[in-house]
């Protein structure tokens, strides 16, 4: 798409897993570490269907879609040993640092709005904390009283919005994300959305509800959508 076309924005909302960091992979291995104890295969197939969610929906998913015996509780606690080991590790995935740090040197307001708990997300961040400092504030689908329903649906990114000072109007916010959920709940909130999908995700399923795709933040040019331009 031409850049002409694309939206002017003025506000931006960050997902986190597989986006801003490296933590996809990680939630991989933690998943088939428990699918280990039952001689199961974690998917691709699946994992799509769960990344985005707040943990709970998440973990009955695969819990239903792998009939596994365990509850949502027993699935989480399980999750949780293998998390506090590898999450602390993460790495920052290409791209991400020098936008964030873009858009607050220009005062351009910024969000994060993730699946996680605050729990993960403390682990997830641990190495990080100044950069994710720089957001104007953070919002946990998993905990947050005002996210009925996670991604797909619209709560999170509205919540979000809303919560920047000057309340901007879903048309000025962009959204990046990584997930297929998250490109479906920013397109539910009405929001332009810059999808950086995972080399297995069908990039045609959500062609009309992307702004545009991207194989890496790397690539992501501010002044597209009428941000101010990187220094050069
Ligand atoms: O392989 C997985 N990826 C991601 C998730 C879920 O997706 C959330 C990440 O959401 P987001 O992409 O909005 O940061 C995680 O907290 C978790 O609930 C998961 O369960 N399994």
């Amino acid at each position: 798409m031409a850049s002409t076309c694309l939206p002017k924005v003025t506000h931006a909302i960050f997902d986190v897993d597989g986006l801003i960091i490296d933590s996809e992979r990680l939630y991989t291995e933690v998943t088939q570490r428990i699918l280990d104890e039952f001689g199961k295969t974690f998917t691709w197939e699946i994992k799509s269907k769960q990344m985005g969610r707040k943990e709970t929906e998440s973990a009955k998913v695969i819990i239903d879609e792998m009939q596994l015996p365990l509850t949502v509780g027993e699935y989480l606690e399980r999750m949780r040993v293998h998390k506090e080991e590898l999450f602390p590790t993460v790495h920052l995935l290409p791209g991400a640092e020098k936008l964030i740090r873009h858009l607050h040197k220009y005062k351009v307001p910024i969000a994060v709005a993730t699946g996680s708990d605050s729990h993960g997300f403390e682990l997830k961040t641990s190495r990080h904390k100044e950069l994710f400092g720089l957001f104007q504030h953070i919002v946990l689908n998993s905990e947050d009283p005002e996210v009925r329903h996670g991604k797909p649906a619209p709560d999170c990114f509205l919540v979000a919005a809303k919560r920047f000072p000057d309340n901007p109007g879903p048309e000025r916010v962009l959204v990046f994300e990584d997930v297929p959920n998250g490109v479906e709940a920013a397109h539910a909130a009405g929001m332009p959305c810059v999808w950086v999908p995972d080399p297995q995700a069908d990039r045609d399923s959500l062609a009309d509800k992307a702004t545009v795709i991207l194989d890496s933040l790397e690539m992501f040019v501010p002044a597209d959508f009428g941000l101010p331009s990187y220094d050069s």
